[in-house]
């Protein structure tokens, strides 16, 4: 289905096979990855050691990778690293594998290992980065080693770009300016974003995969209030801190209108509908009528209220100089994530109306409209490479659908290469495992992470197909 069947691919496809020793090498190599701290801090603020050394150490353990003549690399931007690997047929367009090095900071508090140990326990490796997103430059770079070792030679090229700041919303405009000028356009991009989602609904036993197909945009919206300082001993009846207060709290207090019904997750739960049993599978066939019940009870959970609105974090609040000094100024931050049906310019007028304080000054520190919608139809090669290749690696999978991502990837710097860009791991999530990520505790096991070179093995291989993906009548 989809791609039209094995004839679509390569007569000599190599086994997704790995000898013990190669599966002690690739965990031994991820936990050696973890194991360096390249943290990103804050806007400028990277540990270049860690990052040089993960550069060092990605040569020593990928050797084939670096020596490879059709395999051309290059570090962009001082740490991140883009690789092209030149296929035999040049009719064939490119694509591009996404990932990251550097990690979100992990102070030891609360976590069972040190996050930089990369210790394995219980048949899993702990540690920052395990998850998000050392894992996928990791197993990106072994499934290539590991194809090369077999002699592997591409038919379509490929390029993997390895940023160092993601976590910073940083540089991979650099890798694709490079590319933009040297008239490079993609078929599509696999990024980091959506999972194999299991547990996340109540009632759904059985996993599904969701492929991002949109990211929502983004604000980071600064709130000031100024008032004149004085002694604390005859404080005003209002002060900036309780003014600016009672703005942040009222926007706390009145989510953003539900989007439900404008959204991809009507499509997604219509895929999703027949897993379900009776009577919700008939509730989620029927959402033309059922919708607002729906809607209703999808916000009442954080994680899938994200999925239906653009949603309002209060993440930093900032005032006052000393104990017995009213404060001259009080400043809050708020991250806002835009919903696909929404802009940038809708949100902040209602984010005026919602303060309704002129004593409340608006600066707008950042701010991203939501991506453009991927196709996820039968002729969209990328996606249904992933259809395909999750099919494969994961049989007991039934749900592939298209979804939207609640986070922003590096993908976004790529429109400029191609509209055709998803954002999936080839992993399965809980919300334990989601509350981790960024969180304490990060984990992956060792299986899973063997499970994810195996899909990247699988997919460059299944991307050599030369043929466009063929329609077909009807989903299983
Ligand atoms: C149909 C029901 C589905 C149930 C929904 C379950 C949701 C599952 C969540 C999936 C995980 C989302 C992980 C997103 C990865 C995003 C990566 C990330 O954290 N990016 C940063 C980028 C950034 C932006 C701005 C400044 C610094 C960094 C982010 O904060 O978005
Ligand atoms: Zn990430
Ligand atoms: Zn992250």
């Amino acid at each position: 289905k989809g791609l039209g069947g094995q004839k679509h691919q390569r007569a000599s496809q190599i086994p997704s096979e790995f000898s013990q020793g190669e599966r002690v090498a690739m965990k031994e190599a991820l936990k050696g990855a973890i194991h360096i701290p390249t943290v990103s801090f804050g806007p400028k603020e990277i540990n270049t050691t860690a990052l040089a050394e993960f550069g060092e150490y990605i040569r020593s353990v990928f050797p084939t990778v670096f020596k490879t003549s059709f395999v051309q690399h290059e570090v962009i931007g001082e740490y991140s690293h883009l690789f092209t690997v030149q296929g035999s047929d040049p009719s064939l367009q490119p694509y591009m594998l996404l990932a990251h090095s550097d990690v979100v900071p992990a102070p030891d508090e609360g976590w069972e290992v040190p996050p930089f140990s990369g210790l394995e326990h219980d048949g899993f490796i702990h540690g920052r980065g395990t998850l998000d997103n050392k894992n996928s430059v990791m197993a990106i770079l072994q499934a290539l080693e590991l194809l090369l070792l077999r002699n592997y030679i591409p038919r379509r090229s490929f390029f993997i770009a390895l940023g160092h700041d993601e976590e910073i919303s940083g540089g991979a405009q650099k890798i694709s300016a490079l590319l933009q000028a040297r008239g490079v356009q993609l078929a599509f991009i696999v990024d980091e974003g959506n999972f194999i989602l299991d547990g996340f609904i109540p009632n759904l036993k059985k996993p599904f995969a969701i492929i991002a197909v949109t990211e929502k945009g983004a604000i980071n919206l600064m709130l000031q209030v100024n008032t004149t300082p004085g002694h604390s001993s005859a404080p005003p009846k209002e002060t900036s801190i309780g003014i600016l207060a009672a703005a942040v709290s009222r926007l706390e207090q009145t989510p953003m209108p539900n989007m439900f019904g404008s959204g991809l997750l009507k499509m997604t739960l219509q895929e999703l509908a027949h897993e379900f049993p009776f009577p919700t599978n008939i509730i989620l066939s029927n959402l033309w009528l059922f919708g607002p019940l729906v809607s209703r009870l999808i916000e009442r959970n954080y994680i899938t209220n994200a999925l239906v609105r653009t949603t309002t974090a209060l993440t930093m609040f900032n005032a006052g100089v000393k104990v017995n000094v009213i404060p001259p100024v009080a400043q809050a931050i708020i991250n806002f994530r835009v919903d696909p049906a929404q802009t940038v310019q809708e949100v902040l007028e209602l984010v005026k109306n919602i303060v309704a304080d002129n004593r409340v000054q608006f600066h707008v520190l950042s701010a991203i409209d939501p991506l453009p919608v991927s196709p996820s139809d039968h002729q969209a090669l990328g996606y249904q490479l992933l259809r395909q290749t999750i099919r494969s690696v994961f049989p007991e999978v039934n749900i592939v659908a298209p979804g939207v991502c609640i986070g922003n990837t590096d993908s976004r710097h790529y429109t400029n290469l191609t509209t055709s860009i998803y954002r999936f791991n080839p992993l399965y999530l809980n919300p334990q495992s989601f509350q981790s990520i960024h969180g304490i505790n990060e984990k992956i096991s060792v299986r899973a992470y063997e499970t994810q070179v195996k899909f990247i093995f699988e997919f460059i291989q299944n991307a050599d197909t030369d043929q466009e993906p063929v329609p077909h009548l009807h989903e299983l």
